[in-house]
């Protein structure tokens, strides 16, 4: 059986660079699901109709890591039949071998509520702010603010609202540098792996 692996947090807390940290250490697939919406937000008109046409190419479109495509996308994400259109692909995802790492806001609670490991990863408002501001190079103090209204949007919607799964292990990433939180997150996975049946 795939195991898959959930992780779910606020803007700029540090998902991806453990996704991605967690897919290249034990050789499994990762998606960053933000990518999807952040796509779907760039392509402009109907934004269901552009969920629908949605293509692997437009995941490289340039510009997708800015500010403003991330503001775009909460804007979509927040629309019930985006969402819906994206579901098939995510879990279809989830489910290759030898194993899947996706990162949002609604993995652990909506697509893969079944996932081995999920985790909730959250870091200080200033800090999420500051770490976002010199990876763009832009001001903090006016990135702090998008990060704050974006979250707020996110946890608001009615639907798939940004929330830990009840069986999340939450990690604070904080006083943490990039490899103490990803060897947190290695050993949260080799224990899971260790308790799974022989297959
Ligand atoms: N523990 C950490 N310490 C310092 N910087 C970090 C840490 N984790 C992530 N970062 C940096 O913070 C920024 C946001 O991280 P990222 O993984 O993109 O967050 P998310 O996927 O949650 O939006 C990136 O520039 C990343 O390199
Ligand atoms: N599974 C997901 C992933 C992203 N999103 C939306 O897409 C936006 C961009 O997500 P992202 O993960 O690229 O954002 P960052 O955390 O990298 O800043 C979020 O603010 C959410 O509105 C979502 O609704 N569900």
């Amino acid at each position: 059986m795939p195991f898959t692996i959930a992780i779910d947090g606020p803007a700029a807390s540090g998902k991806g660079t453990i996704a991605r940290a967690l897919a290249q250490r034990f050789g499994f697939l990762h998606l960053d699901t933000g990518l999807l919406y952040r796509a779907v937000g760039a392509m402009g008109g109907d934004p269901v109709a552009a969920a629908r046409a949605l293509t692997p190419e437009d995941l490289l479109r340039p510009g997708l890591r800015s500010a403003e495509a991330g503001q775009a996308a909460s804007r979509v994400a927040a629309i019930p039949e985006v969402r819906a259109v994206l579901v098939d692909f995510q879990r279809r995802f989830a489910v290759q071998e030898p194993g899947a790492v996706l990162d949002g806001r609604d993995i652990g609670t909506v697509i893969c509520p079944g996932a081995q490991l999920k985790l909730y990863v959250v870091a200080r408002d200033e800090t999420r702010a500051a770490r976002r501001a010199a990876e763009l190079g832009v001001d903090p103090t006016e990135m702090l603010a998008q990060l704050r209204e974006r979250d707020a949007r996110d946890a608001d919607r009615a639907t798939a609202p940004l929330r830990a799964a009840p069986d999340a292990v939450v990690l604070d990433t904080t006083a943490l540098t990039i490899d103490e939180a990803v060897a947190r997150a290695v050993a949260l996975v080799e224990d899971r792996l260790s308790a799974q049946p022989a297959p």
